[in-house]
C-alpha cells in the first residue's frame, strides 16, 4: 500500500457505482473465434481480427522467418540508427496497397492519431502564422480526440456523419486565416456505419480543407480489394489505419504523399521518440498485405453475414442503429442493463463486449458486435438466441 491507495480505491468505487469501473479478466484464444475464459469456452463476436488473419500460416510463418533472420527487436528509433531494408520494403508496399506515392510505419492506431495530428496541426501555424482550424465528427476515436488535446486546439466538431452541419461550420469559419483540417473516420468502431468520402473530399476540396481519414476499421475489409473507402475515389490528403484489426498483427501507417511523409518524419513525436516496428510485426504485416488483396470471397462472406444478422436482429426488435458494416452494435441504452446482457451472453457461451459511457455518448450503452469472416450462420443463430435469453431476464425494452 502506499499512502495514494486510499485515493485510487476511492475514486475506483466511485466508477463502480456508476457502472464505469473497467476491469481485466484473463482470456486464451482457442481458434479463429473461439476463446476460454473462467474455464469455459466462449463464441468470440468481440474480435477485430475481421478475417482471422492473426492466426494464418503465413503471417506466422513469415513473422517467425524475419525474427530468425533480423531479431526480436528493432534497437531504436529509424532516426537514431536508420531505416532497415524490411521498414522500407513494408511502408512501399503499403504505398502500392493504398494507391498513394508513400506511406510511413507508425507503432500503434493509437499512437499515431494521437502524435500525428499536432504536426499536421504545426503546419498551419508555419504556412500561414495562425493555428490551424479543426473540424471533427463528434463520434471520433479517443485517440482522434487526443491528437486534437495534445496539439492544444479547440475542435469544432460537427453532428455525426452530417455533411450539412459540418459545410454549415466551414463556411462559418471560412474567414479564418490558419489552414482548415476535417478529421473524421472512414468506418465508426462503435457504430459500423460509414462516412461519405466523396462527398467529404468534395466539400474538403470546396472549402479548400485537408482531409485526414482513418481507416482502422475498413483497411482489409471495405474498398477495392480491401484497400479501404479511400481508395474508392482517391485524393484523399492523409489517411491512416492499423494492422491491429483486419491485417491480424499491430502497428498503424500513414499513406499519402512524400512531403506530408516527410513533414512527419521530421516533426512528428511520436515517430522520432520511439523504437521502429520490430522484424516479427514486419514480416507479419507483409504477408497480410500480400493476402488481403486476394480475399474478396472472405469480404463478400463478411458482408453477407452482417446483411443477415442486422436482418435478424431487426426481426426480433433490436435496433442496430446505422450499422452497414462487420461492426454490428446491439443497443441497449443503460449502461447497467448492457453490461447485465453481456454476463447473461457468457453464460450463454457467446462474447459480446458491452461498450458504455464515455466510450460511447450517454444513453447508448450497447453491445458491440464484431463479426468475423470465420462465423458462420449456426454462430449467428446461437448468438441471437442468447440475445433473447438475456433480453427476458434482463426485462430490456427493444
Ligand atoms: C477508429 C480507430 N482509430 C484508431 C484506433 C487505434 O488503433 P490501435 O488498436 O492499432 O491502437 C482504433 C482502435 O480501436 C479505432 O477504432
Amino acid at each position: 500500500m502506499t499512502r495514494f491507495d486510499q485515493f485510487f480505491q476511492t475514486a475506483l468505487e466511485g466508477l463502480s457505482r456508476r457502472h464505469l469501473r473497467r476491469e481485466l479478466r484473463p482470456l486464451e484464444r482457442d481458434g479463429p473465434v473461439i476463446v476460454r475464459r473462467d474455464g469455459g469456452t466462449l463464441l468470440n463476436f468481440s474480435s477485430n481480427d475481421y478475417l482471422g488473419l492473426s492466426i494464418h500460416p503465413d503471417l506466422k510463418a513469415r513473422s517467425i522467418e524475419w525474427t530468425q533472420r533480423f531479431g526480436t527487436g528493432s534497437g531504436a528509433s529509424r532516426l537514431v540508427t536508420g531505416t532497415s531494408e524490411q521498414h522500407r520494403l513494408v511502408e512501399e508496399k503499403l504505398a502500392r496497397f493504398k494507391g498513394t506515392e508513400t506511406a510511413l510505419l507508425l507503432a500503434s492506431g493509437w499512437q499515431a492519431n494521437a502524435a500525428i495530428l499536432p504536426a499536421l496541426f504545426r503546419l498551419s501555424v508555419e504556412a500561414s502564422g495562425a493555428p490551424a482550424v479543426v473540424f471533427t465528427d463528434r463520434l471520433n476515436h479517443a485517440s482522434l480526440h487526443h491528437g486534437c488535446q495534445a496539439a492544444g486546439i479547440r475542435q469544432i466538431r460537427f453532428a455525426h456523419n452530417d455533411l450539412g452541419h459540418l459545410e454549415q461550420a466551414l463556411e462559418r469559419h471560412g474567414d479564418q486565416k490558419g489552414l482548415r483540417f476535417i478529421v473524421t473516420e472512414s468506418v465508426f468502431s462503435m457504430d459500423g456505419d460509414r462516412a461519405d468520402i466523396a462527398a467529404l473530399k468534395a466539400l474538403a476540396d470546396r472549402y479548400d480543407a485537408f482531409l485526414y481519414l482513418d481507416e482502422a476499421h475498413a483497411t482489409g475489409v471495405l474498398g477495392p480489394q480491401g484497400r479501404g473507402l479511400s481508395a474508392e475515389i482517391g485524393g484523399v490528403d492523409l489517411v491512416m489505419g492499423t494492422f491491429s484489426k483486419g491485417l491480424g498483427g499491430f502497428g498503424a501507417y500513414v499513406a499519402g504523399s512524400r512531403p506530408l511523409c516527410d513533414w512527419l518524419v521530421s516533426t512528428c513525436s511520436g515517430f522520432i521518440y520511439t523504437t521502429a516496428l520490430p522484424p516479427s510485426l514486419l514480416g507479419a504485416i507483409d504477408a497480410a498485405l500480400d493476402l488481403v488483396p486476394t480475399m474478396d470471397a472472405e469480404r463478400r462472406h463478411l458482408a453477407a453475414l452482417a446483411a443477415q444478422l442486422r436482418t435478424d436482429l431487426a426481426r426480433r426488435g433490436w435496433s442496430t442503429g446505422l450499422s452497414s458494416t462487420q461492426i454490428v452494435p446491439v443497443m441497449v441504452g443503460d449502461a447497467e442493463q448492457a453490461l447485465a446482457l453481456a454476463r447473461t451472453l457468457a453464460a450463454q457461451g457467446v462474447l459480446g463486449g458491452a461498450i458504455r459511457p464515455p466510450t460511447v455518448p450517454p444513453g447508448t450503452a450497447r453491445i458491440r458486435l464484431a463479426l468475423s469472416a470465420a462465423h458462420d450462420a449456426g454462430m449467428l443463430d446461437r448468438l441471437l438466441r442468447a440475445l433473447d435469453e438475456g433480453a427476458r431476464e434482463h426485462g430490456i425494452v427493444r
